[in-house]
């Protein structure tokens, strides 16, 4: 009988999985997670996020088993575990989804993809839905994320047939995989678990999603940024789902299309990295990261430890240590949080984002990177519209916490004070007076930003400005924290799947790829917006209010 090695990676779960269905079509299967010793002990790895990926695990283990079958964990390096898998079962070869998100597993595949030719061993590479190597303009990518939504979902097996004779490790603890376990609540795994967030989105959510999304308070969101950053739901369950919903009010079609539009962000920086692999080390534009970033590290500690003097960028900085931000530490106060570090403090973003991945839950590269270099305006390219310096003081407490549930709950200190006291507390014992001017620190920086960009802004070929995949691939942050990066060091590794070749386009092609990069580009109405939306008078959009927190 057939055998095929299921490899799974961030994609842990069995419905929507095209490998594991073609698989489980051709015979036995042999579903395998590989602990890989560089994921693990990566500088922007978190303990909270393995614990949940461990939950995660055990979700699919469990799915597996209902449908008789089991999931297999090894340990290694994957270019050494799997040929050995393919030998010791007498596999067929092995099924896996492609896998960007960050530059490490794109060596690591280039690498197996040599070794496995090697030895004459076979892989085949499937692409996640929205996914595409074609270099398109971002409002074709658009329309082919929506097609690729609506596309029929893959379903899960019936049976899951895995040989008796393969052994397993047993689930390791956090601990075991030799990481300090920190005291953050990790919740269950499992796909059941992202589909009730869907399903209490629905009931309690939808109708408030859109206006309250910035208010942490209101945990108005969905809860589903873990589970979709290791594929327990895939993006095309999460639409689908969405928009079989039916009887929707005008407030709630309104939030199910900014769900919507928001999962598509999330794809679409994927993609982003697929094209640029170097954004993950790099601002988009090389001068960002050639010309002055500041660095104390005595402020980045208190950035860090929720000691600013701006309680609102504390309560956040609390917030991502103790929780790993996942439900409270919404969109905008990422962005506030972000923007306190890069543009007013003129720290690197890529300490930032080093320190996020290190906590958040839902750590993702793709978006965490992009959405820091975003925040700190070294990304798109057009005008002002992308200086996101927001006001840490009332203006934010007053758009964003205006009761200040989520200030007092992480910030005691100020607990007593009145909402309209939270943006600058008057001077307290107990806690710290403000670290910088923020007008002063502002402005600053917009003088900076004006400079830099004036280097690229007027050329009508941006190709020779853009950062191009350094020759050291050695992640940021591993001079910080013990991590395993011996395979940086190879000398010109291969990248799969291969990346943009900047040199290499002409002048189409480099336009193309600019529409990923500028604010507002002209995009053709959507296919599956329903009705037509009307703007009411009275009510602030979400945007809007969020905007305005650009003020001074
Ligand atoms: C500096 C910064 C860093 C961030 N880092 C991450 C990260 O590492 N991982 C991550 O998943 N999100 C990140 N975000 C985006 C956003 O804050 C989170 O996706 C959101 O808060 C997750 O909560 P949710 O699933 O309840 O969101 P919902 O509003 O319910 O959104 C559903 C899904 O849509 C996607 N999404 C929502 N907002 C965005 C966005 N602004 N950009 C891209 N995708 C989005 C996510 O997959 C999310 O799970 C970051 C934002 C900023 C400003």
């Amino acid at each position: 009988m057939t055998r095929t090695i299921v490899w799974f990676r961030r994609d842990l779960r069995i419905a929507d999985h095209a490998p594991l269905y073609r698989a489980a079509l051709r015979g036995s299967v042999i579903p395998v997670f590989i602990f890989d010793r560089a994921l693990l002990h990566h500088p922007e790895t978190a303990p909270a996020r393995v614990a949940f990926m461990l939950n995660c695990l055990a979700g699919l283990d469990q799915d597996l088993r209902d449908r008789g079958g089991r999931l297999i964990l090894r340990y290694g390096d994957p270019s050494e575990v799997l040929p050995h898998l393919i030998r010791e079962t007498q596999a067929d070869g092995i099924y896996a989804h492609i896998d960007y998100e960050r530059i490490y597993g794109r060596v690591r595949d280039a690498k197996l993809n040599q070794v496995l030719a090697a030895e004459n061993l076979r892989i085949r590479w499937f692409e996640p839905a929205a996914s595409t190597p074609d270099l398109l303009r971002y409002p074709d990518y658009r329309n082919f994320w929506f097609a690729e939504m609506l596309a029929d979902r893959i379903p899960a097996p019936s049976r899951v047939d895995v040989p008796a004779e393969i052994v397993s490790e047993p689930l390791p603890a956090v601990a075991d995989l030799v990481l300090i376990a920190n005291q953050v609540p990790i919740p269950d795994g499992s796909a059941v678990a992202a589909r009730q967030l869907l399903d209490q989105f629905l009931d309690d959510k939808i109708d408030r999603y859109y206006w309250q999304l910035s208010y942490p308070g209101a945990e108005a969101t969905t809860g589903l940024s873990p589970y979709l950053k290791f594929g327990v739901i895939s993006p095309r369950e999460c639409v689908q789902t969405v928009q079989q919903w039916q009887g929707l009010s005008h407030k709630a079609e309104r939030s199910r299309q900014q769900l919507i539009a928001r999962l598509r962000w999330g794809s679409g920086f994927a993609q982003r990295f697929r094209y640029l692999p170097q954004l993950e080390l790099r601002s988009l534009y090389s001068v960002f990261d050639e010309d002055g970033w500041e660095f104390d590290e005595d402020l980045y500690q208190a950035w860090q430890d929720g000691q600013t003097g701006f309680p609102i960028v504390d309560a956040a900085a609390r917030c991502l240590q103790a929780t790993g931000g996942w439900q409270q530490l919404n969109f905008r106060i990422r962005a506030l949080y972000s923007s306190f570090l890069s543009n007013l403090l003129g720290m690197d973003w890529r300490y930032g984002a080093l320190h996020f991945m290190r906590h958040l839950l839902d750590g993702d590269c793709p978006i965490d990177h992009y959405q820091w270099a975003m925040q700190a305006g070294v990304t798109h390219c057009v005008d002002k519209t992308w200086t996101r310096i927001y006001n840490p003081e009332q203006v934010a407490v007053d758009r964003c916490d205006p009761d200040g549930r989520f200030i007092k709950r992480w910030v005691p200190e100020v607990a007593h004070l009145p909402p309209e006291q939270l943006g600058l507390p008057p001077k307290l014992k107990d806690y710290p007076s403000p670290i910088l001017n923020y007008r002063a620190a502002r402005q600053r920086r917009i003088k900076q930003l004006d400079r830099q960009r004036q280097a690229f802004l007027h050329q009508e070929n941006l190709i020779p400005y853009l950062a191009q995949l350094p020759t050291c691939l050695i992640p940021f942050g591993s001079d910080r924290f013990a991590s395993d990066v011996a395979w940086a060091m190879a000398s010109q590794p291969n990248l799969f799947p291969s990346p943009l070749d900047l040199d290499a386009l002409d002048l189409k092609q480099a336009q193309a790829l600019r529409t990923w990069f500028v604010a507002h580009v002209n995009i053709k109405p959507r296919t599956v917006t329903p009705r037509k939306r009307r703007r009411s008078k009275r009510q602030p959009t979400s945007d809007f209010v969020q905007l305005s927190l650009l003020e001074l």
